[in-house]
């Protein structure tokens, strides 16, 4: 790999982009070199956890700007439909995956956040989406993602101003799901894939189906795919085991 560095740690993989001198600016290899892992992985069982991060002072300042003379029309079209729909498979993706953010999260490199299911910052953090400075606006999915995350209002203000967000307030509108100290950012998320790694594995998967598809649509269709998938987990070898431990406990 060129652009990412890959650590894999049963049950955590670690997909770290590694342009640390670029500040992991993402460009089309990094967009084809992280797919290609996530499709390696995406059938191993011991990998039950994804957590994406950054070397060096950032996560990753977006999209790489030096080939932006490059693009017309259609190529810009084509680059952000490239990254768009990585950033949909990650959403999608049946494995939990968590945005371990570490300094700068700006543009792609926020998009690429909100893709995952959960986002840990430190407390260094400047997170933002200031495309609107250079002309343009975000094009792998944060008029979309973000909007749907902290509300229009507040997304609006962060997409027209492109203004960069410190780790409180970023907090505190649900951007990010907890800041932690610099220090212990690395133990701490461990810790919460860990915890995820422990859950039942289809019930994450089918909780990601619900959540993800249920929220696309009207609402009745979500709520009729999760009386559906609800009743899946109840073919689930962890479902019969869990609910026996429980009731057992108490029959005693
Ligand atoms: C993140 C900033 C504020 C950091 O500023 P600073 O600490 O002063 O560091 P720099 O000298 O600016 O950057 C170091 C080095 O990295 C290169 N670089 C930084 N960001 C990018 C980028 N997005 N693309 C390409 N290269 C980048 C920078 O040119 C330097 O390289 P040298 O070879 O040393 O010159 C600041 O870097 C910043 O504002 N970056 C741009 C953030 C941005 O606008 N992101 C949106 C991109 S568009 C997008 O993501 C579309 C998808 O929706």
């Amino acid at each position: 790999m060129e652009t990412i560095l890959v650590r894999e740690e049963p049950p955590i993989e670690w997909i770290i982009l590694n342009r640390p001198d670029k500040l992991n600016s993402i460009n089309v290899k990094m967009l084809d070199e992280i797919g290609s892992v996530l499709r390696q992985i995406v059938n191993n069982d011991k990998i039950k956890v994804i957590i994406f991060t950054g070397s060096g002072k950032a996560f990753s300042a977006g999209a790489d700007i030096s080939q932006f003379k490059e693009l017309d029309p259609v190529k810009a079209w084509e680059f952000a439909t490239k990254g768009r729909e990585l950033m949909d498979y990650i959403e999608r993706y049946p494995k939990p995956t968590i945005a371990m953010i570490n300094g700068y999260a700006l543009g792609g490199g926020l998009e690429l956040a909100l893709s995952c299911d959960l986002r840990i910052a430190s407390q260094n953090v400047e997170l933002g989406l200031p495309e609107i400075n250079l002309g343009i606006y975000p094009g792998f999915g944060g008029t979309q993602r973000l909007v749907r995350l902290i509300g229009k209002g507040r997304a609006l203000e962060i997409i027209m101003l492109g203004d960069r967000i410190k780790a409180d307030y970023a907090e505190r509108i649900g951007l990010v799901n907890r800041v932690v100290e610099s220090s212990s950012l690395e133990k701490e998320v461990r810790e919460l894939a860990l915890k995820l790694a422990e859950k039942p594995q289809t019930a994450i998967r089918l909780i990601k189906t619900v959540v993800n598809y249920g929220n696309d649509g009207p609402i009745l269709s979500g709520l009729t795919l999760e009386s559906l998938g609800w009743g899946i987990a109840f073919a689930t070898e962890e479902e019969k085991k869990r609910v026996d431990e429980f009731l057992s406990k108490r029959s005693k």
